[in-house]
This record gives C-alpha cells, sequence and structure tokens, in this order.
C-alpha cells in the first residue's frame, strides 16, 4: 500500500507532521511562537475578527512558524556540517534568522492593523 503513488505522498505527509511535532516538542522559540498563536487565535474570537482578518493573522502565524522550522533546519545544517567557529557559518545562521525577524515583524505589524482599531 505505502509504495503507491497515494501511499508515499501519504507517507510523505507522515514525516512532515513528525517533523511539525519534533518542532514544536525540542525548540523553544517555535513554542514560545506556539503559545503567541494560541492567544492570538482566542483574542481572534474574543474580538470577532472579519474573514479577511482571520485569513491575514493565520498567514502571518503560519509565515513566522514555518520559516522558524526552515531556520531551525539550516543551524542543524550548519551545526552537522561545520561544529566549530567559522564567519561563514555565523553569517549563514544570521541570515537565516533574519528571514524569521522580518516575518515576524509583519506578523506585528498585521495584528497591529487588525487589533489597535478595536480598543
Ligand atoms: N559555528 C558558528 N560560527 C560562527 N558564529 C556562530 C556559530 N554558531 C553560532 N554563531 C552565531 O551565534 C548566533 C546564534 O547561534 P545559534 O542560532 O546556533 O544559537 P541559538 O541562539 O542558541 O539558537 P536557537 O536558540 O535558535 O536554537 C548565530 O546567529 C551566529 O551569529
Amino acid at each position: 500500500m505505502w509504495n503507491t503513488f497515494l501511499g508515499k505522498r501519504l507517507k510523505g505527509v507522515k514525516y512532515a507532521a513528525k517533523g511539525a511535532w519534533m518542532l514544536i516538542k525540542n525548540e523553544a522559540s517555535i513554542q514560545v511562537q506556539t503559545v503567541i498563536a494560541i492567544v492570538m487565535t482566542f483574542a481572534g474570537f474574543y474580538f470577532e475578527i472579519n474573514t479577511t482578518e482571520w485569513i491575514f493573522q493565520i498567514i502571518a502565524i503560519a509565515l513566522v512558524m514555518s520559516l522558524e522550522g526552515i531556520n531551525t533546519a539550516i543551524e542543524e545544517i550548519s551545526d552537522f556540517v561545520h561544529p566549530d567557529f567559522h564567519n561563514r557559518i555565523g553569517y549563514i545562521k544570521d541570515v537565516a534568522a533574519g528571514g524569521v525577524f522580518i516575518a515576524a515583524l509583519g506578523a506585528v505589524i498585521i495584528g497591529c492593523i487588525i487589533y489597535i482599531p478595536k480598543f
């Protein structure tokens, strides 16, 4: 069953779900982002945000958390291929973290646009 086209895709989903669970279980930064995502979801229900606002909020949360996953993978690869200190490794890790920072900044701005008018 697992060797069919659909079986292989299902196996891929299984590994990806396992990866998402490992991220949440092992990585402090994604644990913080998960808590923020849960708080913002409750805020969304509390302030009764509209469909468009939900879409932007969900995209912002998903973008930050998925980039955090990619950033973690880049950190792991860097440490695996070059465990010692090296300026290039520092640069690689910094630019990967910079990507998460840009997404997080965008998420904060989206949050302000949605929630500030509700106070
Ligand atoms: N091997 C290295 N060579 C050069 N600089 C490094 C190296 N490892 C880490 N750094 C520098 O330290 C910063 C933080 O590194 P890293 O992200 O691995 O640690 P961390 O902050 O403990 O990560 P996290 O908490 O997200 O797991 C990097 O962005 C980089 O500037």
